[in-house]
């Protein structure tokens, strides 16, 4: 210590020392106390537990104790003359340089902290007590260290500062309720504000005395049950808030120790928001869950990870659908492709693969194996979900859905079907044999062979059906359908046309070949269900490639081959000839001529009287129509009438006729000609025709003539047709008031019993019987026969085709009440009727059939 005394430079306590050597000269001291008395000061000041330094006015050190260099971690030479402020870290500087600045300003003592950086950069908080001397031209510092007590409680105070900030400022409520009394001692004001209380509503209070509370525990035993527990979660607990809101809030207790006492902490959350959005959430999450199991189709969700493929969702109808249930495709995510029908699997990858490619694809119509074992179509349509990971796009997940369309598929088959087949008798039908024979024919052009096309008209067929009944009629074609696959070979083709008519097509097969199945598939016949009866076809065949090099020529050709063959009388088959062609030619164009006519107006009525055999003077008269032909003249109807009947004309003609004849009698009665009737010819076709009952009625009306002067005469074969129907229009007639006469009678085979029951008015005896009746003895008997029928039923007879005096006086003889003939009269044109009904000629007195023979 010594070598420090007086070394005025380091220590800068010359003063200390200069006072201690005037005490000594004042001799109050020896020297040697004066010595160890400044030694001792001299200690004191440098051993001091603060540290001193000594500033001049610019903050250069000038003085230090050994505390204060220890303190700044400096050798003690080196800090003199140092900057004081130099030492400290940089952030302190300036704020040190202006306390300095400000001290010596005020000249009044003044403290501060500063951070102290050492030579290892190490931070040390130190307090600076700072005094201006000498006028502000010295600073004494004295420096004192921050302790660690100081700076814990500085910590203390900065953290509670914090977490009361933290408490006060939460946006959940906050409750401190003491674990032993269950008394609350304090809440944060996000709790107030959530439960609509003041603090001091709250604080000092227990728990179960706050209303809402009470929810947390409604009294001091259900406290009891919360004071031990250290930790308490409740994610769903509803309050009432004081102004009557239902709130849902978390609660999350949390129990802990202050000093000795327990204390609950309560975390109080409002998650009403959440908790409804969860709710609507769950909710339209059921809701589409619900849709989603009642929908028809079977919805399904898999995920692809790493290449394994996870099954995420099956809706229940998979078990409808697929007979499997969800849980095993949980277990097995690869059993949806094991069920994909066998044929269809690679159709269905393909479609996988164009839809993990990013194409766009329609839904796929396949076929899955049922658990069952049965085979269902399906409607599979998916898509994909892609997710990039490290710049690659990979696909983890495919949702779709599934329909089962079995039964559509089935319609559309059958519908298929339909389109293709005949639904009675499942031939192809008229377009598939088209397709068929276009194919057919391909094949033989190519392998020059011939084909045979068929074509087959069952005889009778109408009147079967008309009279037996549909049902039996479409038996009929069922087993006629059978038949001509039994006829045939398999590569042959049978279809239905339509109606009765069916076509075959016989593959390589010329004349003789096919002669043999027509003669097999005629000699079979077809049984008619319920009777002896067999049923005959018609058919005309027509040959590829002589008759034609396509399937409507060939059909054609077939059907006037088949015409022949059933104006032969059917039961038979007919190749086409040429001569065949010819005479159906001539057909067709006899019909677009009758079609002009009709159009043109060529059509005559000429009338023939029917004689009253006890007069002699008119009964009636019948209506025969000739067509006046520009070229030909006069025809008669025996060339036109068969072909208009079969090309359906007749049914026109007669629409014309009718009217014409009520239009005639009406004349003849304005002209003062008396009560005139007239017979009408009607056939079959149009007997049975919509038109008629309407055509007959109208014309009365139109004319008002008496419907007893209109006649209509039906032949035999007419009522046989169809007797159920004529029947039916025959009393409809009757009922109307018009006169009904079967013609060509005795021809036709019908019953006695059956005529019975017709409504008619008179029997017209067939002119074949008048004919040779003085030498044919059976004619004579036929005629007898009629006669007596007619009187024993009370119907009028009347004989056609009288052509001279011995055949009157024989039916006068007989007892005939009428006759027609051209003894009496030929059919005369409507002018010579007019003069024979105005003369009203007597037939017996001066019968005319001579001279107007010349005539006409
Ligand atoms: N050899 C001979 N013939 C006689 C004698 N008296 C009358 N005739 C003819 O015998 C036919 C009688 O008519 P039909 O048997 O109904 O036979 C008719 C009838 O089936 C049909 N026909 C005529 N006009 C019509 C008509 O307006 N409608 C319908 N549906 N058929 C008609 O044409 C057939 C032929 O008619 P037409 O040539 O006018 O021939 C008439 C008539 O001229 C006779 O003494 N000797």
């Amino acid at each position: 210590m010594s070598g420090a005394v007086g070394t005025k430079s380091r220590t800068g306590i010359r003063s200390e020392n200069s006072s201690s050597k005037k005490v000594a000269r004042s001799g109050r001291l020896s020297r040697n106390e004066l010595v160890a008395e400044l030694k001792l000061y001299a200690d004191l000041y440098e051993h001091a537990p603060i540290a001193h330094i000594t500033l001049d006015r610019f903050g250069v050190i000038r003085a230090v104790n050994l505390t204060g260099a220890r303190m700044l971690g400096v050798e003690r030479d080196s800090l003199v003359g140092r900057s004081f402020a130099d030492l400290f870290s940089e952030s302190s500087r300036p704020p040190l340089s202006e306390f300095f600045e400000r001290l010596l300003a005020s000249n009044q003592s003044s403290s501060c902290n500063a951070l102290l950086s050492d030579a290892g950069n190490a931070l040390q908080q130190l307090r600076i007590e700072a005094i201006p001397c000498r006028d502000g031209s010295e600073i004494r510092l004295a420096l004192i260290g921050i302790t660690e007590s100081e700076r814990a409680a500085k910590a203390l105070q900065i953290s509670e500062a914090r977490y009361r900030g933290l408490f006060e400022a939460a946006k959940d409520g906050i409750m401190i309720v003491d674990a032993g009394t269950g008394e609350i001692h304090d809440v944060n004001p996000f709790l107030m504000e959530l439960l609509g209380y003041q603090r001091d509503e709250l604080v000092g209070h227990m728990l179960w005395e706050v209303p809402p509370l009470t929810a947390l525990a409604a009294s001091e035993a259900e406290f009891a049950v919360l004071q031990h527990r250290d930790y308490l979660h409740n994610d769903d607990l509803r309050l009432v808030t004081r102004d009557g809101r239902s709130v849902v809030v978390e609660v999350v207790l949390t129990g802990y120790r202050i000093d000795r006492s327990k204390v609950l902490q309560l975390n109080i959350r409002d998650i009403t928001v959440r908790k409804n959005a969860e709710d609507a959430l769950l909710k339209s999450e059921e809701q589409c869950r619900t849709i989603v199991s009642n929908i028809n189709e079977y919805v399904y969700s898999v995920r692809f990870e790493e290449g394994d493929i996870k099954s995420i969702y099956h809706s229940p109808k998979c078990l409808d659908i697929t007979g499997y249930s969800p849980e095993e495709y949980y277990r097995d995510p690869l059993l949806w492709f094991t069920m994909i029908h066998e044929e269809d699997r690679n159709q269905v990858v393909q479609f996988l693969n164009s839809i993990f490619a990013g194409e766009d694809q329609d839904p796929i119509r396949h076929r899955i194996v049922h658990k069952d074992g049965s085979i269902r179509w399906i409607l599979n349509n998916c898509a994909v979900q892609r997710t990039r990971k490290a710049n690659r796009v990979t696909i983890s997940r495919l949702d779709g859905f599934i329909l089962d369309i079995t039964d559509i598929k089935r319609a559309e088959e059958n519908i298929f079907f339909l389109a293709h087949h005949d639904p009675l008798t499942k031939l192809p039908n008229r377009s598939t044999l088209y397709a068929r024979i276009e194919d057919v024919l391909r094949v033989a052009q190519k392998t020059r062979t011939s084909v045979a096309l068929l074509f087959l008209d069952i005889d009778g067929f109408k009147q079967i059906n008309d009279s037996m009944g549909h049902d039996v009629g479409d038996r009929l074609l069922q087993s006629v359908a059978r038949k001509l696959g039994d006829c045939t070979r398999s590569c042959d083709v049978v279809a239905r046309l339509g109606g009765d008519e069916f076509v075959v097509v016989l593959w390589d097969c010329g004349v003789s070949e096919t002669s043999v199945v027509a003669e097999k598939i005629v000699n079979a016949g077809f049984p008619l269900q319920g009777t002896n009866v067999i049923v005959t076809p018609s058919i005309g065949i027509s040959l590829y490639p002589e008759d034609g090099k396509d399937y409507l020529a060939l059909l054609k050709h077939a059907d006037i081959a088949m015409y022949h063959a059933k104006k032969g009388g059917g039961n038979n088959f007919q190749f086409f000839t040429h001569k065949l062609n010819e005479m159906a030619t001539q057909r067709f164009e006899l019909e677009a001529e009758l079609r002009h006519a009709l159009e043109h107006d060529e059509f005559v009525l000429h009338y023939q009287p029917k004689v009253d055999l006890a007069t002699g003077h008119f009964s009636s008269m019948e209506a025969l129509i000739r067509w006046q032909h520009p070229v030909h003249g006069l025809v008669m109807p025996e060339h036109f009438i068969q072909t208009a009947e079969d090309s359906g004309l007749l049914n026109q003609i007669s629409k014309w006729i009718i009217p014409t004849v009520c239009r005639q009698l009406r004349q003849w009665q304005q002209q003062g000609l008396g009560q005139v009737s007239a017979a009408v010819n009607l056939s079959a076709s149009f007997f049975q025709h919509r038109d008629f009952e309407e055509t007959i009625e109208a014309s009365l009306l139109e004319t008002g003539i008496p419907p007893e002067s209109l006649e209509l005469e039906l032949t035999e074969a007419t009522i046989m047709s169809d007797p159920q129907r004529v029947l039916g229009s025959m009393a409809a007639m009757k009922a109307l008031g018009l006169q009904l006469s079967i013609d060509d009678f005795g021809t036709g085979y019908s019953s006695l019993s059956y005529l019975k029951k017709l409504p008619v008015d008179k029997l017209k005896i067939d002119q074949s019987f008048i004919r040779n009746i003085a030498r044919d003895n059976d004619n004579a008997a036929v005629v007898r026969a009629v006669i007596s029928i007619g009187r024993s039923m009370q119907l009028r007879v009347i004989a056609e085709g009288v052509e001279n005096a011995s055949q009157l006086a024989w039916l006068q003889a007989e007892g005939s009440e009428e006759a027609q003939g051209y003894y009496f009269s030929r059919p005369v044109p409507v002018q010579k009727m007019t003069a024979l009904l105005r003369e009203k000629a007597n037939f017996l007195h001066n019968p005319r059939g001579r001279v107007q023979a010349k005539q006409f």
